[in-house]
């Protein structure tokens, strides 16, 4: 019987894929496998798991803002998202719930092994055996059991090119999209490129490309050397662009691969606005390069002075990016947002917990790191923790810290907890409402007693930090759900602000044009007014997280063109227009007849600076009454 393909096939890669699940079908019965196999589908022990996820921490850690992202993408299409280690276990899934019912089914869950030696040909063990981007669509699977799947798997490689996981969309087979493949491809580059920038400190990291305006673009290549100049590593475009292997680049310095000196480099940065550096390569092709200093810890674009830096120059670059980043940065001209900046701006240094609440991908984040900056506590570490993306069994861990040997699996000289880790500055916790229940009391505690005991230690350790919280959840309902505990709730909650989404927000033009000179560093693209007003009409599910993505696609699509228009949108992003060509009439429920009365009254006080008086004349209602909408404005 001739094996299916999946439609729309084209490119040279895909034409190498049929050799590569002959090859890998002969594999599969070498180690013993037989198509009708039946194949150990129970779950992994819990104690496996915590040494899983323990083992690929950074991994997890730098996948899953990628695999949320490619999620977003992909919603709604009875697909999910997997993350496994270099062997092929499952760390981590996310996907729609019907088809994860399914999926439990043939283990494409957490801890299940998904290697060639024990679920033959499919394209998480494939793409390991293979070390490539491997698509492997329904009978091509080796087992008969795994028929009804389509799946898109592309290696994760460290900067030594090691492969250390791998990235998988699966879905069922009739769902089979053209575009799956490149995501997943895309998504994993990403990856890489997040956790080889988290590799190196104390190193100049150059960001480079032919065309100008890939630089910060997925495309582009990037290079760490030693403060004094010699090569550590590149990534996967890096190493294509120089065109030569990291074994012979080791014996390479920064002025050999780029004709110029590292002392040039630092003179290029004393400059008030040092623009792109210009460089030969040791090929003579040019490009143009972006340098970036790391220093102990802390990340600046400039150097400020000609000397390899000091720890002088690290504290004022430090300075200055934060000033780039503080508050007012965010101020693009929505009322609603006004009016949050301003409260918060108000309780800057009064030791107040923030709350900040707000649909996924709203700038949770963002907001609290510019609190952060503006705060006098600016100096001292800021550290976010997502308590819904650390699995249940390592939050403890990852907050209190552990001593020597506390659990199994625990790394030998024990660690720091995320709480001291911020210890003088600023702790984020992300999701506070996924936050376990069990261990809601024991932060409680800490923020009471102003101490910390590591896990496995009887010593508390005096620790002082400022809280800001982020929560898309509705904490009241949790509270009366008994998900939530209430005196925590009480302790959390010294100011409590909403960010709008972005289908409320009256500056999305000002706020596509930022994002733009961002992604593009030059400002070169414009969004045509055409697809302006599509951008209006949408819902945007994914906020600013969405649109970022979206917009950062669209101008590689885009290429040499400066205006982006409709067709470079993904197909995806149509299709969601035309199936929701405008932004949906809210139904009167009573919740969202709440939420709507709340919101018109944020607009009128944002119209009337934030005076309350002023706004109940204004819309004809007593003080109290805006008092009581609004409950978080006292
Ligand atoms: N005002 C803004 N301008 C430009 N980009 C923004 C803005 N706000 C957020 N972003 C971008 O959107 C993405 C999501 O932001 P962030 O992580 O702060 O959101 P969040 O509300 O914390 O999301 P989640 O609830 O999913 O954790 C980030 O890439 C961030 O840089």
């Amino acid at each position: 019987m001739e094996r299916q393909t999946a439609p729309h096939r084209n490119t040279a890669w895909e034409d190498s894929m049929p050799l590569i699940i002959e090859t890998s079908h002969q594999r599969s019965q070498k180690y013993g496998l037989r198509p009708d196999s039946c194949v150990d589908f129970g779950p992994a022990p819990k104690t496996e798991l915590s040494l899983l996820f323990e083992k690929n921490r950074l991994l997890h850690t730098h996948a899953v803002p990628a695999m949320e992202t490619l999620y977003q993408q992909i919603v709604n299409t009875h697909n999910m998202v997997i993350l496994t280690d270099a062997n092929g276990v499952i760390v981590h899934s996310l996907g729609d719930d019907d088809f994860l019912e399914k999926a439990s089914r043939v283990a494409l869950q957490p801890g299940a092994a998904w290697s060639e030696q024990s679920k033959g040909t499919n394209a998480i063990g494939t793409a390991i055996a293979e070390q490539a981007a491997v698509l492997v669509h329904a009978d091509q699977h080796y087992l008969t059991a795994n028929h009804f799947l389509t799946c898109s798997a592309a290696p994760i490689t460290d900067h030594l090119g090691n492969v250390i996981g791998v990235l998988d969309v699966s879905g069922d087979q009739r769902s089979f999209h053209k575009h799956t493949m490149a995501l997943v491809r895309m998504s994993a580059l990403m990856i890489e490129n997040q956790l080889f920038s988290s590799t190196f400190e104390d190193a100049i990291t150059l960001h480079f490309h032919a065309r100008p305006e890939f630089i910060g673009t997925l495309m582009e290549g990037i290079a760490s050397f030693s403060p004094g100049g010699r090569f550590l590593a590149a990534n996967r475009n890096g190493l294509f662009q120089l065109g030569l292997s990291f074994k012979e680049l080791q014996s390479h310095t920064f002025s050999s691969l780029f004709g110029l000196p590292v002392s040039a480099l630092y003179e290029h940065y004393r400059t008030a606005s040092p623009g792109l550096l210009n460089l030969c390569m040791h090929s003579g092709v040019r490009v143009a390069g972006r340098a970036q200093l790391r220093l102990s810890n802390t990340v600046f674009q400039q150097s400020l002075t000609p000397e390899p830096p000091s720890a002088v120059a690290a504290n004022q670059a430090a300075a200055a990016k934060r000033r780039l980043s503080g508050l007012r940065y965010l101020r693009t001209g929505d009322p609603q947002l006004e009016l949050v900046i301003d409260k918060v701006t108000r309780v800057l240094g009064h030791d107040i917990p923030i709350m900040i609440m707000g649909e996924t991908g709203t700038g949770k984040e963002l907001l609290a790191q510019a609190i952060h900056n503006d705060s006098p506590r600016a100096m001292s570490p800021f550290v976010a923790v997502n308590c819904a993306s650390i699995p249940e069994t390592l939050i403890e861990s990852e907050l209190f810290g552990y001593e020597d040997g506390a659990f199994t699996g625990a790394r030998k000289k024990g660690a720091v907890g995320k709480i001291l880790q911020a210890n003088g500055g600023t702790l984020f916790l992300d999701e506070i409402g996924d936050m376990p229940f069990s261990l809601q009391a024991r932060l409680l505690r800490v923020l009471q007693e102003r101490t910390v005991t590591p896990l496995g230690s009887d010593k508390s350790i005096p620790v002082n930090v400022e809280l800001i919280c982020a929560t898309n959840h509705n904490l009241r309902n949790r509270i009366a759900q008994g998900l939530f505990r209430e005196d925590l709730y009480y302790r959390l909650n010294g100011l409590v602000v909403k960010l709008p989404p972005l289908r409320e927000r009256t500056d999305l033009e000002t706020v596509v044009k930022k994002i733009l000179a961002t992604e593009s560093n030059n400002g070169r693209y414009r969004v045509s007014d055409e697809l302006l007003q599509l951008f209006r009409r949408h819902r945007w599910p994914g906020n600013f997280r969405q649109l970022t993505n979206l917009l950062r696609t669209a101008t590689v699509m885009a290429g040499d063109e400066h205006e982006i228009c409709l067709r470079h949108m993904p197909d995806d992003f149509l299709d969601d227009m035309e199936q929701a060509p405008a932004k949906e009439e809210p139904v009167a429920s009573s919740a969202n007849l709440e939420e709507m009365e709340q919101s018109a009254i944020l607009k009128a006080l944002a119209a009337h600076g934030g005076n309350v008086s002023a706004t109940a004349r204004a819309l004809g209602v007593s003080r109290n009454t805006i008092y009581r909408k609004v409950p978080n404005l006292k």
